[in-house]
């Protein structure tokens, strides 16, 4: 489905991510960790098209990315949930959803405001989208309730639903249960778990080692932007190269 190959990108000499090359099956799921600054993020802004990189390849079932700028790369199906998102202020928990898929949509904002029949008939299918995307993360209750009031677990369910609306292949997420109790944490794995079961293809940055290896088919370790283990949670958790990075060198 993904293929990253000898992908590099500097920010002032310095190397963020270093001749990275990483593959993920259609309908797994990828953990990306790594120490603090190690790259995730760049690699995902490289995946999704928002930086360039100084080198190397990406391409998704085959097609190659290199020149689709980030706006093409997410109508081909790519889609980020950005590390710290927030829930747009003021909207309904649906309507927030909703934005997400209000970027497939044709009809432009004269239309929408002038209400006409097209973009009525368009208004309805977003909403019903919006709905079975909030029904696919758990959150059918909350729909009405303004997203700004949800608890944070919540919260992170109606972005992963807004990135849902835009009926992605490939799911990026940066860190989606920072921040979240052990309780909300359980429950974002199982909804993640649930996606999986229904073959979408997703890669995860996470901090938490436990959480990924509780999610990922395979796992990719960076540090100082190069890898430095890839393969199962379990073989990956036990390699030392790992356990030095995360733990400094007397581990
Ligand atoms: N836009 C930028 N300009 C300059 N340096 C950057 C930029 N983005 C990232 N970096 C640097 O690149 C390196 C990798 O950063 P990145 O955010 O990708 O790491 P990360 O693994 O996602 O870190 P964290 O776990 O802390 O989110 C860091 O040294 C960071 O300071």
């Amino acid at each position: 489905m993904l293929a990253v190959s000898g992908l590099s990108r500097a920010f002032g000499g310095v190397y963020a991510v270093r001749d990275v090359s990483l593959e993920v099956p259609a309908g797994q799921l990828h953990g990306l960790i790594g120490p603090n600054g190690a790259g995730k993020s760049t690699l995902f802004n490289l995946v999704a098209g928002l930086l360039r990189p100084d080198a190397g390849s990406v391409s998704l079932e085959g097609s190659v990315l290199d020149r689709i700028p980030a706006h093409r790369r997410a109508a081909a199906g790519i889609a980020i949930v950005f590390q710290g998102a927030r829930t747009f202020p003021g909207l309904s928990t649906l309507e927030n959803v909703m934005v997400g898929a209000h970027t497939q949509a044709r009809h432009g904002f004269v239309a929408a405001a002038l209400r006409l029949g097209r973009c009525r008939r368009e208004e309805r299918a977003i909403r019903a989208s919006a709905l079975s995307a909030l029904d696919r993360v758990g959150l059918t209750d909350w729909a009405d309730t303004p997203a700004s009031s949800l608890p944070l677990g919540q919260q992170r369910r109606a972005q992963l639903a807004r990135a849902l609306c835009a009926s992605p292949r490939l799911l990026l997420l940066d860190e989606p249960a920072a921040g979240l109790r052990a309780a909300e944490r359980s429950s974002l794995a199982a909804v993640l778990e649930d996606l999986r079961e229904e073959g979408l293809t997703m890669m995860l940055v996470e901090h938490d080692v436990g959480f990924v290896s509780r999610l990922a088919d395979q796992v990719t370790v960076l540090d100082l932007g190069s890898v430095i283990a890839s393969g199962t949670p379990s073989a990956v958790r036990g390699d030392p190269a790992v356990v030095k990075a995360y733990l400094g060198s007397d581990a």
